[in-house]
């Protein structure tokens, strides 16, 4: 099976240090991927590569069978889902939540004149009630709940049918019932039939989904662990990630950590 990313000797370098150092790293459609890591770790860094947003400073990086640098990423695009906060932050706040949801098919996110299909609201509204959204519909953007945007960030990101799906920290700020819905959601989701390969930025074990199959772990811009989840994230890798001394629980699918 080919891989849908495919990091390959990857450095970003900044400043003259490398905020990616060396990282070879590679995503199948069939895996639902957890990045790990302390805060300055590198791994909004990765989603940026991963998202065509920035290119390595050496290294390749191979996105849906084609290589950055030499593909039009304005092709590319439409193929990824992004969800994350920087993306919230270009929908207009008076946006419908319809609309927010819809416009990924112009790959845009405020509405305009592009003229919708019926396909397009169809889809949109069922994305909708598939992330618990239905009755917000109409709703202005700016006006949802952390634990509503949140979800509305995810319904546009698969609004188009991704083959690769990009969470930048979707539990972030969300209070313990919200968390729960959306890890629910989001476990329901990676479990699914047709649901594309997804790679989650999370600072928290307890966020990881039911279903989520590898974890990669970072520190300093380069890999503590990598692999499927029952091999890479242990309490061992956490403790060498995290610097202190960490014990790692699981229980049906779902973890929880603490320091020892
Ligand atoms: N344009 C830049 N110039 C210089 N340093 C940068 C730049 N962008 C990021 N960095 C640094 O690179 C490091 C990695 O940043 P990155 O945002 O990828 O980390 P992260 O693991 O996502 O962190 P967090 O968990 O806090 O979001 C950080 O130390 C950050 O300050």
């Amino acid at each position: 099976m080919s891989s849908v990313l495919q990091l390959s000797d990857v450095s970003v370098v900044r400043n003259g240090r490398a905020i990616v150092d060396s990282v070879s790293w590679s995503v199948e459609a069939d895996q639902r991927w957890v990045v790990l890591g302390p805060n300055g770790a590198g791994k909004t860094t990765v989603l940026q590569l991963a998202s065509t947003m920035m290119y390595p400073s050496s290294g390749t990086v191979d996105i849906l069978d084609s290589a950055l640098g030499k593909v039009d990423v304005f092709e590319l695009r439409p193929r990824i889902g992004i969800a994350s906060t920087a993306m919230a932050r270009r929908v207009p706040a008076d946006e419908s939540v319809l609309n927010v949801v819809m416009t990924a098919a112009y790959s845009v996110t405020g509405r305009w004149n592009e003229e919708y299909e019926d396909i397009d609201v169809k889809r949109a509204k069922r994305v909708l009630t598939e992330w618990h959204l239905e009755g917000l519909a109409d709703r202005k953007f700016g006006t949802l709940s952390d634990g509503e945007q949140k979800r509305v960030q995810i319904a546009r990101a698969v609004m188009t049918d991704p083959e690769l799906l990009l969470l930048d920290e979707p539990a972030a700020s969300l209070d313990l019932g919200s968390r729960e819905e959306l890890v629910t959601l989001l476990g329901g989701y990676a479990q699914s039939e047709g649901s594309p390969a997804i790679v989650m930025v999370t600072h928290h074990v307890e966020e990881i989904p039911v279903g989520f199959t590898h974890a990669l772990l970072l520190k300093d811009g380069g890999i503590v662990a990598s692999g499927p989840l029952t091999e890479a994230l242990t309490s061992e890798s956490l403790t060498a990630t995290f610097g202190l001394s960490i014990e790692l629980s699981e229980n049906n699918g779902r973890f929880s950590a603490r320091a020892q």
